[in-house]
């Protein structure tokens, strides 16, 4: 028998934008959306941010993209309607998915409420689902997810700014909490001030944390010191600068998306300090040992981070008012946003106004 098509294989009509190709370039796209079933929850999609690893499944530069993809996790709406067995929420609800949307809930991963660690952990799109059917990301109409990977969204939080947190927030919030690099008076770096490493500096902020922005573009001190309440501002060409803050800092999170030499951040670290990559480049980085070895150094690495902990993260980030810096755009936008977003040429996060600008 022939696989179903996009649109068929499921009950529910679906509208969205997706890639075709490794061009990366997005166009409209219809496809379906399995039948709200007894434990999932299904909503109409409001706002998605533009993750840069968008751009780079978009691309299929990480090598796992399969297309037609609709990129998108993080997805902002409000619930529609709700399986019989879901209890945790109720149609109106404002809620959100960000990376994932399934894990095996046995593994030791899963046990310990770190379902993004988990082997069968199933990414919001371009995976394979449970029932066999690719998954479709956020630059769409109408979500549907087993009520485990929903993230409810605090009412002080407005659903566009807040839209960013489900994943940049939880990707930068998990290794601070994780390497404790979340404690009052320490000092951490954060390096690339883009979607991930702007949210970066607030989370540390409100935790207490002193803050240095480490990045490649000067234009970006002011605001970073005045607007994002960072302590102090690096720029990494400025051998200087770099020499005079060596050996000062507990931590760094370096959110940069492509290879970058890493040395000059492990001289930054004092004894014992955390190196803990977040940024996701295509090629591998150079590990330079020697600086490791002479001073007892770490480097690590996150990947998004569990729904309890996302839940804990999006709660924080009410309580201190924490969101993104957003552009709002309109949906056929989007090829433009990548093109823009590739040149690290938005403050700080692209986000699609979906509920006002998609339309088929
Ligand atoms: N670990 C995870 O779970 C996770 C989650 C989300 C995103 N990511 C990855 O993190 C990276 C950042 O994502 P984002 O959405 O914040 O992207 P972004 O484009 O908004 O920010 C990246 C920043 O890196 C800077 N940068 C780019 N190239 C650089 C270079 N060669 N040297 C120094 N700085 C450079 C840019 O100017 C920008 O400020 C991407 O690779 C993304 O795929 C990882
Ligand atoms: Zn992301």
């Amino acid at each position: 028998m022939a696989a179903k098509s996009h649109e068929e294989e499921h009950d529910n009509k679906a509208f969205g934008w997706a890639a075709r190709d490794q061009s990366g370039v997005l166009s409209p796209f219809q496809f379906s959306r399995r039948v709200t079933g007894e434990k999932d929850v299904a909503f109409k999609v409001l706002f998605c941010g533009i993750c840069h690893s968008d751009l780079h499944m978009a691309k299929n530069e990480w090598g796992i993209s399969t297309y037609p993809l609709v990129p998108g996790h993080e997805i902002v709406g409000q619930v529609t309607e709700v399986g019989s067995k879901v209890d945790k929420f109720k149609v109106g609800d404002k809620v959100g998915v960000g990376g994932l949307v399934g894990s095996c809930h046995s593994c030791d991963s899963c046990s310990n409420n770190l379902e993004n660690y988990c082997p069968e952990m199933i990414l919001t799109y371009s995976a394979k689902y449970h029932d066999g059917t690719i998954t479709y990301g956020g630059y769409s109409d109408i979500m549907v997810a087993d009520e485990h990977f929903i993230v409810r969204i605090p009412e002080n939080l407005p659903l566009d700014a807040a839209a960013p947190l489900l994943c940049a927030g939880i990707t930068v919030y998990s290794p601070l909490r994780f390497f404790d690099l979340d404690k009052p008076g320490m000092h951490v770096g954060v390096v690339g001030l883009g979607g991930l490493g702007h949210v970066a500096v607030k989370f540390a902020k409100a935790m207490g944390v002193k803050v240095t922005v480490i990045s490649t573009s000067p234009s970006k001190k002011q605001e970073a010191l005045d607007h994002l309440g960072a302590d102090s501002f690096l720029v990494s060409r400025d051998q200087d600068g770099m020499q005079a803050a060596v050996g000062t800092m507990d931590g760094i999170i370096d959110t940069v998306s492509a290879t970058h030499p890493i040395s000059p951040l492990i001289g930054l670290l004092k004894t014992r300090g955390k190196l803990v990559l977040v940024g996701a480049p295509e090629k591998p980085l150079e590990l330079p040992v020697f600086p490791l070895l002479m001073g007892g150094k770490v480097v690590g690495g996150s990947g998004g981070g569990g729904l309890k902990e996302t839940q804990e993260m999006i709660d924080f980030a009410a309580r201190n008012n924490i969101t993104a810096d957003i552009e709002v755009i309109s949906m056929d936008y989007v090829n433009t946003a990548m093109e823009r977003l590739l040149k690290g040429d938005v403050r700080y996060r692209f986000v699609i106004d979906i509920g006002n600008t998609l339309k088929i």
